[in-house]
């Protein structure tokens, strides 16, 4: 299947099925024999007969017939958030993918198997891991050859960097440290030098990377298809921008949010305790803000955070620089987290390109810190800024825990995809269960975060920050200015009210695939922007009595103007400095208390 064949809504095992998977039986002659896996005591050959069905209770193997849905949430209007639907209004509702996992059945005689693996791209956390579970795995099949490709693609082309030969006890303890036991590089030899290698009698390739990675692993299947080479390639989707579509989140980015909420906790306890303290955190993510987005919920401690999937105004009075202002004002305090690919728009880029074709951009931490500098000096604005870029600290440790374990099982499950015949295909894990998916499907458009989605919704209400935009429609209910004087609530005053009106209880709310298609059009003809603007009043509402809302500025103000005391112990100014504490009159306050 190629990367442009239409996609339905509908599952089917036939032609169409975006998640359809290459086989090599359908290129090759090779026969399926009884699978070579052994876990610790299993008797496979006792348990299993051609059909796959398994005779006794011991189950190690996953049907072939097995699928993850994609979509598990029903979504009962095509407007709900989290349905993505793309440009060409199609989602994937539906739409099933196979489960990953050792098969009764495999394709290769374990003997004949020369396997490869190589790592591509930046470093990630737990590469280590997974070359290590890929190299244990393959031996669990009986595999006695594997060869690790030094410094990515280029270990095929650089004869002072030969193939190395891997085994369990080479690679036993290669996951006690960050970075690539293999190196990595970016850019790569024509593709055909890597094809003319391959040809070295290897059967199974093992690609370790991201969205580059996978185009190329995707392109050289393509050239060995061509030359009728009988090798699967599987991919392992590593990188910490977790800018892969589909999957539930790459290995290595649990890790990197963890190391960057560090960062922001840092700048958060540097600017609490300056007078009028500023933390400045440049984080990660070329083109996707999710490590940014997450540190920021995780950190608790941000007030404004920019992505690049949103733009922003910098100097306005709806900008960026007045909102800081105020908040310094109140708070004493501002802590913003800022990704590398946001607001390019507004400065100059390097420009060019690096070794693999990514954008090299320009330095938007030190390009914002300068900015901010120069904007409180204009205005005599006492302030002292502290600027944190942790770059490649947050990328080059070894990973946590949960990544270990999430390394560990990716590893185990491209060795079982390798065996089990399919090829050009990468595994991930989809709703909290592993498959294997074809590659040019999961690498059709890097996955961005949607700026309408759930969890950014949470990001900002997490914040409490506005718009940094010019507001289309201004609203009462804005986080701090009305509609004569600046910013608009975060989210959007379209996003207030539901485009999708009052549940019908009586009426059968289950969504019509076809639904979703036409949806568009009506998302676009919608009347929603000028139903927002006429409920206002009923939002505003919501708002005066929201006493709870702690991390707006319009609890506060509505909480002193209306002579209301706080007595919430999640009271904003408890996160702040004590000369915004002073500001807090209430004597029940847990932070008159504390202090
Ligand atoms: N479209 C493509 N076709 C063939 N090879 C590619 C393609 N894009 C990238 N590559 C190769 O894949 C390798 C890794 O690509 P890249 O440097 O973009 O990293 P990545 O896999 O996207 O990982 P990261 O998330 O760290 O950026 C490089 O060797 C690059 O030359
Ligand atoms: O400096 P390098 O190695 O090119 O890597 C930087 C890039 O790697 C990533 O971490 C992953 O692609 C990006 O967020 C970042 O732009």
């Amino acid at each position: 299947m190629s990367a442009g064949k239409a996609r339905s809504f509908a599952f089917s095992d036939e032609g169409d099925d975006p998640f359809a998977l290459e086989h090599i039986s359908e290129h090759h002659d090779c026969p399926p024999i009884e699978s070579t896996y052994r876990n610790s005591g299993g008797n496979a050959s006792c348990t299993s007969n051609k059909s796959g069905d398994q005779n006794d209770m011991r189950r190690i193997y996953v049907h072939d017939d097995d699928r993850v849905l994609i979509k598990v949430v029903h979504f009962g209007h095509p407007t709900s958030v989290g349905i993505e639907i793309d440009d060409k209004g199609e989602t994937y509702v539906g739409c099933r993918a196979r489960r990953a996992g050792p098969r009764a059945w495999i394709y290769f005689q374990p003997e004949t198997v020369r396997a490869a693996i190589v790592t591509c791209g930046g470093l990630c956390p737990g590469l280590n891991d997974v070359i290590r579970q890929t190299v244990f795995s393959l031996e669990v099949y009986g595999v006695k050859e594997i060869l690790g490709l030094q410094y990515g693609f280029r270990g095929f082309a650089d004869k002072k960097y030969p193939p190395i030969m891997l085994s369990r006890k080479i690679v036993q303890r290669i996951n006690m440290v960050g970075g690539s036991f293999l190196g990595v590089s970016r850019g790569c030899p024509p593709l055909d030098d890597i094809v003319d290698k391959l040809e070295w009698k290897i059967s199974m390739f093992f690609v370790i990377g991201g969205n580059g990675s996978h185009a190329g692993a995707s392109a050289i299947y393509e050239k060995c298809q061509a030359r009728k080479l009988k090798m699967v390639v599987v991919g392992i989707p590593k990188t910490i921008d977790n800018d892969i579509q589909i999957l539930d989140k790459t290995f290595g980015f649990d890790t990197a949010v963890e190391e960057a909420q560090r960062a922001i906790n840092a700048a958060y306890i540097e600017a609490s305790s300056a007078y009028n303290g500023v933390g400045i955190v440049k984080l990660m993510g070329r083109q996707s803000g999710y490590i940014t987005m997450y540190a920021t919920i995780a950190s608790g401690q941000v007030d404004i955070v920019l992505i690049p999937e949103v733009p922003f105004l910098l100097d306005t009075q709806y900008g960026v620089l007045e909102y800081m202002k105020k908040r310094l004002e109140q708070f004493g305090i501002c802590v913003v987290v800022i990704a590398e690919g946001a607001g390019q728009d507004l400065l100059e880029g390097v420009g060019g390109t690096d070794a693999s074709g990514n954008p090299i951009l320009g330095d938007v931490g030190k390009w914002f810190y300068g900015k901010v500098k120069a904007y409180f000096a204009s205005i005599k604005f006492a302030v002292d800024v502290k600027y944190i870029d942790p770059t490649y600290m947050i990328r080059a440790r070894a990973c946590n825990s949960s990544d270990h374990i999430f390394c560990s099982i990716l590893g185990q499950n491209a060795v079982h995809g390798a065996f089990a015949g399919y090829t050009n295909v990468t595994v991930g894990v989809v709703n909290t269960h592993y498959c294997f998916l074809p590659i040019p499907e999961v690498i059709r458009k890097p996955r961005m975060v949607d700026p309408n989605s759930n969890m950014y919704h949470r990001c900002v209400t997490s914040t409490g920050q506005p718009e940094f935009q010019i507001p289309t429609c201004t609203t009462e209910a804005a986080g701090g200015k009305s509609s004569s004087g600046g910013w608009s609530a975060a989210g959007g005053s379209k996003a207030v009210v539901a485009p999708h009106g009052p549940p019908e209880r009586k009426k059968s709310l289950s969504l019509k695939l076809d639904m979703v298609a036409s949806s568009k059009l009506d998302m676009v003809a919608s009347s929603g922007d000028v139903k927002s603007c006429e409920s206002s009043s009923s939002v505003n509402n919501s708002c005066k009595s929201s006493e709870n809302n702690k991390s707006s500025d319009r609890s506060i103000t509505s909480c002193q103007s209306d002579g209301q005391q706080m007595h919430d112990a999640n009271c904003p100014m408890a996160q702040h400095n004590i000369a915004a504490r002073s500001k807090c009159h209430d004597p029940m306050c847990p932070v008159t208390h504390k202090y």
